[in-house]
């Protein structure tokens, strides 16, 4: 396994970029430790695919280079970088057993016939493929034949990296939990530097140690999954990621105060945005409290989801998300406040004060 160093990569598929704007991957500049469990999480287009591509070798940067264990790889095609790649849709072997094509890998580099077994067999142990193993793939649905892809990513050990593009597109709801659950075990057992993209937040906060997030073509946040919760550096992480996800609103700042319409919430710190810049504020549903005293609201609709309901609330033309419990009252004079720690200013999507202590 590796550590992979993006050093300034940059790129464009347009033949003379000159604008930033030209780039469909802005500059990315970050060590991934070895064995370290990542996901690219991102609305399409954002530029996932991009630099997964930039890490396998399919594409070659614009600008930048790209290292493997502080060995330079970037004019390396993808055979000669010893990774595994799982792609959406299954690639198997039809004519070949379960067992075979996940052989298969191994048996091509030289391993011994009773070391290539006792791996297979682990393998189709944790991927629960034990009772098939003779079976030829062809007969198999999507999802199995995809749950082979991922076998044969994770049986080789000597890889520097595997790379997860989308792998549980085609795989059924039921199994897809299962699924996600087993490459974080196999992920704690062989510690893999895995590299996942994802447009579903749910798998990529289930599967990965750290989360990098992307929008337009740049990495916005790389955070544990609890810091994208709690501290979103940009309003889109915030937007992004949670469920509702974070509510934010334009804010006018005058020292400590931070005005919505006549309501000033009062910041424990005076924060300095640039002149000029637009300016936000962000919390989440989670930390707004509906009761009786606080900024009044005029309540829109009440969601009900489960243990919870979602209540929404209009704040002197700002729309906001409340979660409450599901057998909390609904005031009939209804007011908000929002907890101290949960607030995040915002300067032009920028974080620029996180979870302020209101005064
Ligand atoms: N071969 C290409 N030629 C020109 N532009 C491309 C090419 N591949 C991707 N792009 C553009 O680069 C940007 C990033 O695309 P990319 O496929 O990396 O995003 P993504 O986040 O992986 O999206 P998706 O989840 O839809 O695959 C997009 O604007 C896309 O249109």
């Amino acid at each position: 396994m590796a550590r992979i160093d993006l050093d300034h990569i940059r790129h464009s598929y347009l033949p003379h970029p000159k604008r930033e704007e030209d780039f469909a991957l802005k500059e990315v500049h970050h060590s991934w430790q070895d064995g370290g469990a990542y996901a690219l999480l991102g609305p399409s287009g954002c530029g996932k695919t991009t630099l997964l591509n930039i890490i396998s070798g399919l594409l070659v940067p614009t600008e930048g280079r790209i290292l493997f264990d502080g060995k330079d790889v970037t004019g390396l095609a993808p055979e000669a970088r010893n990774i595994a790649q799982v792609f959406q849709f299954p690639v198997v072997y039809d004519t070949m057993s379960v067992f075979d094509n996940l052989a298969f890998p191994l048996r091509n580099r030289g391993m011994r016939p009773a070391e290539v077994t006792k791996k297979v067999t682990e393998i189709m142990e944790m991927l629960d493929l034990t009772a098939m193993a003779k079976r030829k793939a062809s007969g198999l649905t999507a999802d199995m034949k995809q749950k082979i892809s991922l076998g044969r990513g994770l049986v080789r050990s000597d890889v520097n990296a595997i790379l997860f593009d989308e792998p549980l597109t085609v795989i059924d709801p039921h199994m897809k939990w299962q699924l996600r659950s087993q490459l974080k075990l196999l992920h704690d057992r062989f510690a893999h530097t895995m590299v996942y993209v994802t447009h579903d937040q749910t798998e990529a906060l289930t599967f990965a140690d750290t989360v990098v997030v992307m929008y337009e073509g740049e990495i916005v946040q790389i955070g544990t999954p609890e810091e994208l919760f709690e501290r979103p550096r940009h309003t889109f992480v915030g937007y992004f990621i949670g469920s509702p996800g974070m509510n934010v609103m334009p804010v006018t700042l005058d020292g400590a105060a931070a005005r919505i319409g006549d309501q000033t919430i009062m910041l424990a710190d005076a924060p300095a945005p640039k002149p000029g810049a637009r300016t936000e504020l962000g919390i989440r549903p989670e930390y707004v409290r509906l009761g009786t005293e606080g900024m009044p609201v005029a309540i829109t609709k009440v969601e009900d989801v489960g243990r919870r309901k979602i209540v929404h609330a209009a704040l002197d033309g700002s729309d906001i998300a409340v979660i409450v419990g599901e057998h909390d009252p609904i005031p009939g004079d209804p007011h908000i406040t929002f907890e101290p720690a949960g607030i995040n200013i915002y300067a032009d999507d920028w974080a620029i004060v996180s979870g302020a202590r209101q005064s």
